[in-house]
Parts: structure tokens; C-alpha cells; sequence
């Protein structure tokens, strides 16, 4: 059911991109399925430019012969599909449970409609059941740590095959336990003041709409913007 979810959040999500777009395609096993469809729609005469999130969604992307472009090439992107680890209705997220974030973020930073696909299990009342990733530069991975206790912030070094887990820009991240989170905005601003930090997986007012699979169905959340 979690993957039918996911798929069928994937699907409608893909129906917004149109040809001629600049598009982020997100990492994860939801964005799989939005990667997969497009790679489809391309075959069928889509013309777009993408741009990967990550090493593993560029492979992806190229095995599907999706047409690549340098992000460097843009100053912005048109839409990107992306998955997250939790979400709220108000649309804060939390993201990198794949070890993406880094370039995550900063597609996202450039992205004008960033839509959000996921399953049932992902929409939270408060953020922080699931921890938070900080990606830090491996110098700083102790002093980081020790840091975020003064956040309340239990950390934990993430590791993959009993080694540490490096990210595609090389990093180390830290999956830190901050319990419940009343003020997301509040903690990511703390963190990104930490030295040593490169980015951490809060994403805040970043999401254009949650597109969630529900059974069947799915369900959108966007956040009205108030002039
Ligand atoms: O780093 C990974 C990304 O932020 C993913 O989008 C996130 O972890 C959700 O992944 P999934 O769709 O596999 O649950």
C-alpha cells in the first residue's frame, strides 16, 4: 500500500511539469516513481531539461535517457519533484533521510513550484519523530556534536556497511534526535549558525504543496499566502 501511495503521488505530481521546463528530480524511493514516469513522458515527445539531486537520481535518470542539464547552466528551475522523511500540513519538512539534503536544499532554493510527494506515514503533526540530518564537514563532525547538546540535540555519526556514511559531496552526516519540535524555523536558523555545518534536512516555507498518497486516493496540502 506504502508503494501504491507513493506512486500515486508520483503520478499526479508529474502531470505539472510541461514541456520546455527546467525540472529537479529529488532522490528517494517516491521520487523514484515521479523519475521512472517522466522518463516515459520523454519518450513520448516531453522535452524538458532535468537536474539530479544526487549521484544515485542522476543514474537513474541517464539509465531512462532523461535529458540532463548543469545546474550551473541555471539560475533558476521550474519544478522539481522531491520526496521527505516527514511533513507537516503548514508544509515544513524534514528531509535527508537518503543522505540527499545538500543538493536537495539547494535545488530547492532555486526551484519556483517545489512539490513534495509521499505516502500516508510521512504527514506529522510536529516535526522531529524522525531525526534530523545535519550534513557537517568531517573536521567539524565532534564539535558539531557537541554543539547541538547545547540545542537539545542528541546526534548520532551516520554510518553505512559498519562505516561512516560519507554523502556525494563527501561529508559525514549526524542524525540528531531533538525530540518533538515546536519551532522548526527557530531550530533551523540555530543550526545554520553552527560552524562546520554544511546543511541540515529542516525545510522550511521551501515546499510549494505536499502531493500525499491517502489509501486510494491522494491528497494535497498547499499553504495560502496571505498579500
Ligand atoms: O535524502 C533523501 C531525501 O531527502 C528523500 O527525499 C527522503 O529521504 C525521502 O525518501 P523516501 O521517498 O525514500 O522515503
Amino acid at each position: 500500500m506504502k508503494d501504491q501511495e507513493k506512486k500515486n503521488a508520483a503520478l499526479e505530481a508529474v502531470t505539472y511539469i510541461k514541456s520546455g521546463q527546467v525540472v529537479g528530480l529529488g532522490t528517494g524511493s517516491t521520487a523514484y516513481f515521479a523519475i521512472q514516469r517522466v522518463g516515459e513522458l520523454i519518450k513520448e515527445g516531453l522535452t524538458i531539461k532535468a537536474i539530479p539531486t544526487s549521484e544515485e537520481t542522476k543514474r537513474l535518470a541517464m539509465e531512462l535517457s532523461i535529458p540532463l542539464i548543469d545546474i550551473n547552466e541555471v539560475t533558476t528551475i521550474d519544478i522539481t519533484i522531491d520526496g521527505a522523511d516527514e511533513f507537516t500540513a503548514g508544509l515544513q519538512l524534514i528531509k535527508g533521510g537518503g543522505g540527499a539534503l545538500l543538493r536537495e536544499k539547494i535545488v530547492a532554493s532555486i526551484t519556483k513550484q517545489q512539490i513534495i510527494i509521499a505516502d500516508s506515514s510521512k504527514k506529522v503533526e510536529k516535526l522531529g519523530a524522525f531525526k534530523v540530518p545535519v550534513e557537517v564537514i568531517p573536521f567539524a563532525a565532534t564539535a558539531v556534536a557537541h554543539k547541538l547538546k547545547s540545542l537539545n540535540g542528541a546526534a548520532i555519526l551516520r554510518t553505512k556497511n559498519n562505516t561512516v556514511y560519507l554523502t556525494d559531496q563527501q561529508n559525514y552526516i549526524l542524525d540528531v534526535d531533538f525530540g518533538l519540535i515546536d519551532e522548526p524555523a527557530a531550530l533551523a536558523k540555530a543550526l545554520d549558525h553552527i560552524t562546520g555545518v554544511v546543511e541540515h534536512g529542516l525545510f522550511i516555507d521551501l515546499a510549494s504543496m505536499v502531493i500525499c498518497g491517502q489509501g486510494e486516493k491522494t491528497e494535497t496540502y498547499k499553504v495560502l499566502k496571505t498579500l
